[in-house]
């Protein structure tokens, strides 16, 4: 599996740019693309599941070009859109068989494979009641669960974690690790968290552009002997934010504890290890 994507750009009516002169290469394994609202990662997401086309660029899927010929991508593709809508009439086993049918996937283990998705994300107690009576986080399990039904060797997830608590989050990190194995994997977030633990290579993107794209340590590697924590009163705070990059703030002892980033560190900080998320702010800050 190999998804090329090349100098790919989408402008909306005539001044909205969402994507500028995008490119990416990517194999088996897990891309988390993460960015601001705004940056771009729906755009990209809906163009590679062939939902919407390109303004200019190419996107090609095993060198097949996927823009002219989009259903050799959806024939391997499983996407679950940021917007998912379900029929809150249905329940979630007619619904899942419903998606089957549109997907022209089936057959007589179409059932077996929709009840061992369903109990893999705890869906299988109230699979006989309606979708509507269902709370956020088990609705997003259902459109977790449509985007796996063709056994899917692309799979795209904008924001999966929207809606989960933190339980649900963790069991979907575990799903996503297993699925990963030959197929690529593309999940989009805001939220560094949703993504450091499974990811093998992260993309970051800022107003429609991509600012960087690697493997964690790398990217990591930019800021690493560049982040402190250090007390400050808490009225310094915004005086501070001129000087230096705050990561974070938290209360202490009725001062500040503040994780910030700097070539020359005020006296009385500490070195501290460099993480995804000082290198997510640190990067969106300086584009
Ligand atoms: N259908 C559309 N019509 C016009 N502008 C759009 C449309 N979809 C997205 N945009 C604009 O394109 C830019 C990128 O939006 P996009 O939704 O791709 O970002 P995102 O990174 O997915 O953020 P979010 O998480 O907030 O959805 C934004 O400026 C957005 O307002």
């Amino acid at each position: 599996m190999k998804l090329t994507i090349t100098n790919v750009s989408k402008r909306y009516g005539n001044s909205t740019i969402g994507l500028k002169d995008f490119s990416i290469t990517m194999q088996s394994g897990i891309l988390g693309l993460l960015g601001p609202n705004g940056a771009g990662k729906s755009t990209l997401l809906k163009m590679i599941a062939t939902v919407s086309t390109p303004t200019e660029g190419l996107i090609c899927l095993n060198k097949n070009n996927i823009i002219k010929d989009p259903n050799y991508m959806r024939r391997q593709l499983g996407f679950l859109p940021q917007d998912f809508g379900v029929y809150p009439n249905l329940n979630a086993i007619e619904f899942l068989k419903y998606m089957a049918a549109i997907k022209g996937v089936g057959g007589v283990n179409m059932n077996e494979r929709i009840n061992k998705l369903l109990e893999g994300l705890n869906l299988m107690e109230a699979a006989k009641k309606p979708i509507g009576s269902y709370s956020g986080g088990m609705k997003q399990r259902v459109g977790i669960v449509q985007a796996l039904l063709n056994n899917p060797k692309v799979l795209i997830f904008d924001e999966p974690t929207v809606g989960l608590d933190p339980e649900e989050r963790v069991r979907f990190r575990n799903l996503i690790s297993e699925l990963a194995n030959d197929s690529i994997v593309i999940l989009s977030s805001h939220i560094v968290s949703d993504i450091d633990t499974i990811a093998d290579k992260v993309a970051i993107m800022k107003n429609g552009s991509l600012i960087t794209h690697g493997n964690q340590e790398d990217i990591i590697n930019r800021i690493r002997g560049n982040v402190f924590e250090t007390i400050i009163p808490k009225p310094d705070l915004n005086a501070f934010k001129l000087e230096h990059t705050v990561v974070s703030t938290a209360r202490k002892k009725g001062q500040l504890a503040v994780r910030y980033l700097s070539d020359e560190p005020i006296a009385n900080s500490v070195p501290k290890e460099a993480n995804l998320e000082d290198a997510y702010l640190y990067l969106t800050k300086i584009n």
